[in-house]
């Protein structure tokens, strides 16, 4: 055991705060614990569909190497554990155009089993498109279920609290990791950050490919099939905050999924519900290190994952590991009397409390 392990507090518990805190326990350097608003299965990350794919997310050469990384991290330690265990199921995947594309997309070039897809395999009315032959899906409540348990396992601990001033994690750490999503635009002020509205409908049946038109950004239409369910989506609405499933958008997305193929049309449907999250988008992923209060803290952004989040999660995490061990190296010491705010925010020490398991 390392006796000399740092501690870190976590902002946030959906799938990018879950696997940093995996990758950071699994080096048995560090203390973490999640502090986060709300826990599994009210984030995000359980309303998303989920497919491995890079989408709606930037900057793309970044999204191609983190999507790369997540991709052998998943093959080499949690596919092999069981979908029973991890709900994730290796599926291939269509990206279908209705028009010819100029260019391949910006991140292919980090994937070497990405390739545009041959005239054979191409759907009916349409004449392009891609395709990731070892791609997967995650059942998101699963998957998200076994983050959680992994974290715990390992050591980490989670408080469903909510953050209202970065400088409250500080009082009881000096490594802080913001992975917050969305909650980054008020916790941090950052208006770079904005919520793109994604509704999808949940249908008991499964298919063998997932399928993704993706002629109009805007109004998506997939078929995600999933180990119990497959996911139809969807909608890509910017700074539209409506957490209520919407009737027009299902009307919507259920036309677009029956262009895709007959075999989707409603009356070949039996629909379970309906979900709505919103994305965390941001012109760019924020993973960056910020050195607070004269350089005694660190705090470590990861969020702004937009559509992408658990495509990049993992290769996120890595990143994370070493934005930490190279801020960590650059700390000054920390002496908290010295801090002003300190005594401020030590009043809620007394009704909320805070402890490591080195403390
Ligand atoms: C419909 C839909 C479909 C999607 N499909 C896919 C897909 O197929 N593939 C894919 O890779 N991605 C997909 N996504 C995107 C993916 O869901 C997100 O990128 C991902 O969930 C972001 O994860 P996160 O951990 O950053 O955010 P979240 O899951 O939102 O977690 C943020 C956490 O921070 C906490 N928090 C926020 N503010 C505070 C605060 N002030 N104090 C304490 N805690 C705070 C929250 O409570 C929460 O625990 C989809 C999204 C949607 C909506």
């Amino acid at each position: 055991m390392n006796i000399h392990k740092k501690d870190i507090i976590i902002i946030g518990c959906g799938c990018i705060g879950l696997s940093a805190g995996v990758i950071l326990l699994k080096t048995g350097d560090y203390n973490v614990k999640i502090w986060a608003k709300d826990l599994p299965p009210n984030t995000t990350s359980n309303k998303a569909a989920a497919l491995w794919y890079p989408f709606l997310s930037e900057p793309l050469d970044k999204v191609g190497r983190w999507s790369q990384e997540t991709m052998d991290y998943f093959k080499k330690e949690i596919i092999p554990l069981g979908v029973e265990k991890t709900g994730t199921l290796t599926k291939k995947v269509y990206e279908l155009y209705r028009t010819p594309r100029a260019q391949l997309p910006e991140w292919s070039p980090f994937v070497p089993s990405f390739r545009r897809m041959k005239k054979e395999e191409m759907l009916d009315g349409y004449i392009d498109g891609f395709t990731v032959e070892d791609g997967f899906v995650m059942d998101t409540d699963q998957y998200m279920d076994w983050l959680v348990e992994s974290f715990k396992a390992l050591g980490g601990s989670i408080d469903q609290r909510e953050v209202v001033d970065i400088r409250e994690p500080f009082i009881y750490a000096d490594i802080v990791i913001n992975c917050s999503g969305l909650g980054a635009r008020e916790l941090i002020g950052d208006r770079l950050v904005y919520p793109s509205r994604g509704q999808i409908i949940v249908v008991d049946n499964t298919r063998d490919i997932s399928l993704m038109d993706e002629e109009d950004e805007y109004q998506l239409g997939y078929v995600i099939p999933r180990v119990h369910n497959s996911v139809l989506g969807g909608t890509n609405q910017q700074h539209n905050y409506n957490l209520e499933p919407s009737k027009k958008d299902t009307e919507e997305i259920l036309d677009r999924v029956a262009k895709i193929s007959p075999q989707f049309e409603r009356k070949n449907l039996k629909i379970l519900g309906e979900k709505v999250g919103l994305r965390p988008s941001r012109y760019s992923i924020r993973l960056e290190n910020e050195f607070m209060q004269d350089g005694r803290k660190l705090l470590v952004h990861n969020y702004g994952h937009g559509g992408s989040g658990f495509t990049v999660s993992w290769g996120c995490a890595l990143d994370t590991l070493k934005l930490v061990r190279k801020g960590a190296d650059k700390l000054k010491t920390s002496n908290k009397s010295d801090v002003p705010w300190y005594s401020l925010l030590n009043k809620r020490r007394s009704s909320s409390s805070c402890s490591f398991v080195n403390d």
